[in-house]
C-alpha cells in the first residue's frame, strides 16, 4: 500500500460563464499522505473550493466540466466511480467535510441531536459497504443496537470536542449554541463516520481570532489521534503554518510548490511564494505587496500564469507551463527560474 491517501493528478476543470470559458483548475497536482495535515493556500479565486469540491465529486452539474485528470483515494480513481456509489461509500463516509459556516449548515428548526442522528442513519461506521450502497433514497434501518452504540459514539466524541453537557448540547437547537461550538459539532460530525479524509474548507474565517486558534488545535489534536488526513483550504498563510504539515500553494487556478511548511517557509523555491512570504507584514496578510494583479480565467495567460507577475519570467514561461521539478526532498515547484539561495537574499 502507498504511503499517499490522495494524489490528484493533471486536474482540468473549466465553468461555463456568461464571459465565456472559465479555467478554473489547469492540470492540477495534489498530494496528501495518510495521516498527514496538507494546507492548500491561495488567494480568493485561485480554485481552492473548487479542487475540494472536485474530490468531494460536487461539483455543480450544470456549469462545471470535468476536462482531464485523475483524482485517485486509497487507490481507486474516484472519477471512475460510479456517482451513486461514490455518494454511499465515500462523500461523507471515508471523505468527510467541515465547512466555512456552522451555522448555515444545520437546519434551524430541528435539534442538534435529531440532525445528528439522522446523519448517523446514512454514515454510521457500523453500516458496511453493501447496505450502504443498497437502493439510495430509502431511509437505512436503524435498528437499536445500531442507534445505541451510533449514540453512544456521538456522546463520545462531543466529549472529545470539548463540548460541555454532550447529553444538553443534543437536546438544544442550533442557534442556542455559540459560534466556536457549532464548529466543534461540524469537528465531532466530520469525525462521526470515522472518514480517512476530512477536507476543511477555510473552518475558522467566521470565528473570533481567539476562537480561531483553539479551534485548529483542536482539529489538528484530533485528526493526529484519529490517524487521519486532512486537506485543509486557507488564503491565510500563518493559519497554514499553525496547523499543517506541508503546503501546497496555488495561484489562479495552477499549484506553484509543495512542501513540509517547515521546507516552504525556510527554502521557498517559486518566485510566486517567495513574493507572497515577504509581502506580509506578518505571517497572515494577503498579495497586496505584488506588482500587477490576479489574471481573469476566462482567458488567462498561457504558460505559468503568474508569468506577467513575476520579475524572473522569460519567453518558455510564457509559452509553456513549467512540469513539476524537484527543489528538495518532498519539495516540488513548477518554475523554470526557482529561487536559489542567493537570488532569495536578494529580492527586495
Ligand atoms: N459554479 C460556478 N460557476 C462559474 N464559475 C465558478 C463557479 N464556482 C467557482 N467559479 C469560479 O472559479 C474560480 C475559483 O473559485 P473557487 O471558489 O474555487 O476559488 P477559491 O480559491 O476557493 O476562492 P475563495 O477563497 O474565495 O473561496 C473563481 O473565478 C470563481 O468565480
Amino acid at each position: 500500500m502507498t504511503s499517499d491517501l490522495l494524489r490528484v493528478r493533471d486536474l482540468k476543470v473549466s465553468f461555463a460563464t456568461d464571459g465565456g470559458t472559465a479555467q478554473v483548475l489547469d492540470h492540477v497536482n495534489l498530494t496528501i499522505g495518510r495521516g498527514q495535515i496538507v494546507g492548500l493556500v491561495g488567494e480568493s479565486g485561485c480554485g481552492k473550493t473548487t479542487l475540494a469540491r472536485s474530490i468531494l465529486g460536487v461539483l455543480p452539474k450544470n456549469s462545471a466540466r470535468l476536462e482531464a485528470g485523475t483524482i485517485e483515494f486509497d487507490g481507486v480513481d474516484l472519477l471512475r466511480v460510479d456517482p451513486n456509489r461514490l455518494a454511499a461509500t465515500v462523500r461523507g463516509r471515508r471523505i468527510s467535510f467541515i465547512p466555512q459556516d456552522p451555522f448555515s449548515s444545520f437546519n434551524p428548526v430541528f435539534t442538534i441531536g435529531a440532525q445528528i442522528m439522522d446523519l448517523m442513519k446514512w454514515k454510521s461506521p457500523e453500516l458496511d459497504d453493501a447496505d450502504a450502497g443498497r437502493s439510495g433514497w430509502l431511509p437505512r434501518l436503524h435498528g437499536s443496537r445500531r442507534y445505541k452504540a451510533d449514540r453512544e459514539r456521538v456522546l463520545d466524541l462531543l466529549r472529545q470536542v470539548q463540548l460541555p453537557d454532550p447529553e444538553g448540547v443534543l437536546k438544544k437547537y442550533p442557534h442556542e449554541v455559540s459560534g466556536g461550538q457549532r464548529q466543534r459539532l461540524m469537528i465531532a460530525m466530520a469525525l462521526l463516520p470515522e472518514p480517512k479524509l476530512i477536507i476543511a474548507d477555510e473552518p475558522t474565517t467566521a470565528l473570533d481570532v481567539t476562537i480561531q486558534a483553539q479551534i485548529l488545535k483542536l482539529l489538528r489534536d484530533l485528526a493526529t489521534d484519529h490517524g487521519i488526513s486532512v486537506l485543509f483550504t486557507t488564503h491565510d498563510l500563518g493559519t497554514a503554518w499553525e496547523i499543517c504539515d506541508s503546503i501546497t500553494v496555488m495561484y489562479a487556478g495552477q499549484e506553484m510548490e509543495a512542501a513540509s511548511s517547515e521546507g516552504f517557509f525556510k527554502r521557498p523555491s517559486h518566485p510566486y511564494t517567495n513574493r507572497l512570504l515577504k509581502s506580509l507584514p506578518s505571517r497572515g496578510g494577503s498579495l497586496s505587496g505584488i506588482p500587477g494583479s490576479i489574471p481573469a480565467l476566462v482567458d488567462p495567460p498561457t504558460g505559468c500564469r503568474f508569468n506577467p507577475r513575476c520579475e524572473f519570467a522569460t519567453d518558455i514561461c510564457r509559452q509553456t507551463r513549467p512540469e513539476v521539478t524537484s527543489a528538495g526532498p518532498g519539495h516540488d515547484v513548477r518554475c523554470y527560474h526557482p529561487v536559489a539561495e542567493e537570488k532569495r537574499h536578494a529580492l527586495a
